[in-house]
């Protein structure tokens, strides 16, 4: 067993930094520390650039800033406030998108904003794309590893025009799920479909055209016998996750994981608690990364993964 890892990588999700005081989350169960998610930012940052070996990059797994900055005309300010954080240091980041940066900007902006990694990290990325404006990306960081950025609100209510037809078929798809006047409000589970709940306007899909990408990358990655991580902001297996945080289409997603061997590891955000599971019969770990904005001040919530050739920790 080797015993000095390959190379080590961050992780930090749901920061969702506001300049507000603190809050509750929808359900009334859980405190929110807008303010102090900075200082979590800040506290994970340091540890990195402190370690004696700094990560190669940094995964930050979506909700970067909460939907509240826009309704107080601060979304520009929050996020300079948290890529300032992310700046002062010479760390990678991979940010993913969450349906918070949807709340804040559109999808044309976040495509020309900081926020596009694959814009602003050209060291290692890998081609193909996939075509259009979906958010996806490839990169090899070592030699024998590859990670994947997937766009879980491709087929989403957020982020778009009302008029489009991505929004109208977004719409209908949800509408086939969700009773609901409110779209945000979950459906019941029923006796086909004990995750109904997903369908909810904070969740989104995978589309077709994103998923073809990704089965020939893992084809590639397969023939190459190269491990895999793919992040997502939204988690596709239901029992690493409260199932309403799961993506629209995480069946699809699951599908995909059990024909590619390559795929070694499934990262999300979204659902603040957290959550693991070892998906057995494809070998596929799948780890939902605890909230910072739940995260009370005396504590933290961001990671630093260890990779060696035979196992991560
Ligand atoms: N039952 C619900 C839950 C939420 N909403 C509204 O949806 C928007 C997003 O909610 P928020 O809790 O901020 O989203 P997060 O991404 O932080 O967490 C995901 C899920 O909530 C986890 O369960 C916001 O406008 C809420 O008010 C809702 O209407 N009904």
């Amino acid at each position: 067993m080797s015993e000095e890892p390959l190379f080590t990588f961050g992780v930090i999700a749901d920061i969702q930094y506001a300049d507000l005081d603190d809050g509750m989350n929808f359900a009334r169960t859980r405190k929110r520390f807008y303010r102090n998610s900075l200082q979590l930012l800040r506290n994970a940052r340091e540890s990195w650039c402190g370690s004696a070996v700094q990560p190669e990059f940094v995964l930050q797994l979506g909700d970067v800033i909460d939907g509240f900055n826009s309704q107080h005309d601060a979304s520009r300010s929050a996020l300079d406030a948290v890529l300032s954080e992310f700046r002062s240091s010479s760390l990678e980041v991979h940010h993913v998108w969450g349906n918070h940066e949807f709340y804040n900007f559109s999808r044309q902006e976040l495509l020309s904003s900081e926020l596009n990694s694959s814009l602003h990290v050209h060291r290692r990325l890998r081609e193909p794309r996939p075509g259009g404006d979906v958010y996806a990306y490839s990169f090899s960081p070592y030699p024998g590893f590859c990670f994947v950025v997937l766009d879980a609100y491709d087929v989403s209510l957020l982020g778009l025009e009302r008029e489009s037809e991505q929004y109208q078929r977004a719409l209908s798809l949800i509408q086939k799920h969700n009773p609901h006047e409110d779209l945000n409000s979950p459906p019941c589970p029923t006796a086909s479909d004990r995750f109904v709940g997903r369908f909810t306007k904070f969740n989104g899909g995978f589309s077709q055209e994103q998923l073809d990408w990704l089965d020939a990358l893992l084809s590639c990655a397969d023939d190459k016998q190269e491990k895999v991580t793919i992040v997502s902001h939204l988690p596709v297996h239901p029992d690493s996750t409260d199932p309403v945080c799961l993506s629209w289409n995480y069946s699809a997603l699951l599908q995909l994981l059990h024909t590619h061997p390559s795929v070694v590891l499934f990262m999300a955000g979204h659902d603040h608690d957290g959550g693991y599971h070892w998906d057995r019969p494809s070998g596929v770990h799948h780890l939902t990364v605890e909230g910072v904005i739940e995260t009370p001040p005396d504590s933290d919530a961001f990671g630093t993964v260890c990779v060696y050739r035979d196992r991560w920790s």
